[in-house]
Parts: structure tokens; sequence; C-alpha cells
């Protein structure tokens, strides 16, 4: 049996749980379980804190989990991140009151605030700047406000908590973050688990693409069909079949569905006419 750790909580552990249902996986029911057992596609999902999930994943008695890019790489742990899955985007930044730093070179001797101390203090080192790092759990940018700190460093979205602080970024972006689904460093890939880590992978791989892409099917007269086609050249090669009036044809291509709409008024002003689109459920490349 597979076993996954998955986010019990916080911002990743809401669009993780969907994303395995989507992909067929069964999920708890509710929040105060800490392990199912998914009989029909032999996996076990074990619910943990983000923030330990790499460290689970490192010790190789789970087979694999999902986590946040930030927190896999401050963890330090032996784990490595194999597939990237879109959702809990953020980037990882310094932020003060204006005019306190302009970049990482004006942070010697200063006292930074962080629930990453292992990103901040790698970071740090990395650029030769001897600062102090004082760990918090949460809610850091009320660290300066509090005089903990004259620096924090932490997860921004939208820049609203640092906004409601009257905190500002400054410098370049420590990292960009998403959630991963990660595996033990140099973990045995002839070991039995893994055709069923990668159906796993797979089954992710179909969710993101039906998430991204829409089927787009259209007619078109035949001397237009190169133009279109560049239109939409699908992933391999849209299917062309004829139709019954000759002279017409019909085309059938995955698109991105964010172009889709552009696409199908660039289709349309070519001639193409039935241009249809519709939402991809489930998908193996
Ligand atoms: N506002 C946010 N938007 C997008 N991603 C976020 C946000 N806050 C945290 N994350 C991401 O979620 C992961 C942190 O998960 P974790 O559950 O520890 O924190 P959290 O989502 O802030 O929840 P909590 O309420 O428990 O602090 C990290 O990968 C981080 O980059
Ligand atoms: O840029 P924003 O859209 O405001 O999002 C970023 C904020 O979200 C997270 O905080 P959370 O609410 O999880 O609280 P925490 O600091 O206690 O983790 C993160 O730690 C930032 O504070
Ligand atoms: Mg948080």
């Amino acid at each position: 049996m597979l076993r996954i750790a998955v986010p019990n909580k916080g911002s990743l552990s809401g669009p993780a749980a969907e994303m395995l249902h989507e992909a067929g996986y069964q999920q708890r029911r509710e929040s105060k379980e800490l392990r199912i057992v998914d009989p029909e596609n032999e996996v076990e999902f074990f619910y943990l804190r983000p923030r330990d999930i790499a460290i689970y994943v490192s010790s190789g008695r789970l087979d694999i989990g999902i986590t946040g890019r930030d927190l896999l790489i401050d963890s330090g742990a032996n784990a490595e991140e194999i597939l990237p899955l879109g959702f809990a985007r953020s980037t990882f930044r310094f932020a003060a009151k204006p005019g306190t730093a302009k970049g990482i070179e004006d942070l010697g001797g200063m006292t930074v605030a962080t629930s990453y101390e292992g990103i901040v203090e790698k970071h740090l080192a990395d650029n030769g700047i001897d600062a102090s790092v004082v760990h918090l759990d949460g809610a850091v940018e009320t660290a300066i406000e509090l005089g903990v700190a004259e620096v924090i460093a932490d997860v921004v979205e939208t820049g609203t908590s640092l906004r409601n602080a009257g905190l500002e970024v400054f410098g370049d972006p420590i990292m960009k973050s998403e959630a991963v689904v990660i595996r033990r460093t140099g973990a045995d890939t002839s070991d039995e688990a893994e055709p069923k880590i990668q159906q796993f992978l797979r089954r992710l791989q179909g969710v993101l693409v039906a998430r991204t892409y829409v089927m787009m099917d259209y007619d078109c007269r035949v001397e237009q069909l190169e133009k279109a086609v560049a239109l939409t050249p699908g992933l391999e090669s849209p299917t062309v079949s004829p139709l019954h009036n000759e002279g017409w044809v019909a085309v059938r291509a995955m698109v991105p569905a964010k172009e889709a709409q552009r696409i199908m008024d660039d289709l349309y002003d070519i001639g193409a006419r039935a241009i249809l689109t519709t939402a991809i459920h489930a998908c193996r490349l």
C-alpha cells in the first residue's frame, strides 16, 4: 500500500484534498481524521502538519508527500521535489518599515523575525550578512511593532498582511514557492512502490492538464485549414475529420483555457464556424 502525507491544516490542506479528490482518491470526511485508507486505490493517506511532511518523507516511512517548496527547503530534510502542483503560490520576502533597508546588504547587525529560519539563515550566510534571526511561529508582521525585530522575512501572496502592518517589501525575492509533491532524495526507484508512485503522479498531472486546457471543436473550409491549425496546434497535433459537406473539415484540439476566447475570435475571423469549447474532466497525456 502506497503511503502518502497530506497537509492537515493551513493554505495547503483544502486545495490538496480537492486535487486528490479530482484525481479519484478517497479523502477524509472530517478534519479530525489523521489517516484514512483508500482500499480501491491501495493508498493510505496520513494527514500531517505541513511543516512536518518533509521530515516524515525523508525518514522513508512515507513514500511521498504534498507540502510547500518553501517548507521543504526550510526543513533541510533529505527530500526532493518531483512535481509542482500550481496552488499555494507565494513569494518569500524581506519586509520592514519604510526606510529601514534597501536590500540585504543593509541588514548587517539587524534582527530578522521569521517562521522560516532555515531559509533565512542560509540566505544571509550565502550573501555574507551577519544578522540575528529570531524564530516566531506565525503572525510575524507584528514583530516589528512590538520591537522583537527590525526586519521580517515571510510568505507574501497579495501583500495585504504587510500593508495592514505598515510594512514594505525590499530587496530581491528570496524564493518563489508553490505546493509540490516530494519524495526522499535517492529513493530506490526499483522499489515495489514505484509503479504506484508513477500512477499517482500521472493522475495528478492529469488533473493539472484538465484544469489548464479545454477541448476546442470547430468546422472550417479546407483552404483555411493550415491557418486554423496554426492557431490550434494541440498538444501532439489536432484531429481533422471530413464533413459531409465537401470542402469542409471538423477540427478538434486541446487549447490553453486562458487563451480560449482569443483563439475563438481568431478562428471566427478566418472563417471557422460552430466553434465550441468543452471542459476536460480528466486526462492521461
Ligand atoms: N496567504 C498565502 N497564500 C498562498 N500560499 C500561502 C499563504 N500562506 C501560506 N502559504 C503557503 O502555505 C504553506 C504554509 O503552510 P502552513 O499551513 O504552515 O501555513 P499557513 O497556510 O500560513 O497556515 P497557518 O494558518 O497554519 O499558519 C507554505 O508553502 C506557504 O508558502
Ligand atoms: O500577502 P498575503 O495575501 O497577506 O498573505 C501572506 C500571509 O499569509 C500567511 O499568514 P497566515 O494568515 O497563514 O498567518 P500566519 O502568519 O500565522 O501563518 C503568511 O504567513 C502571511 O502572513
Ligand atoms: Mg501561516
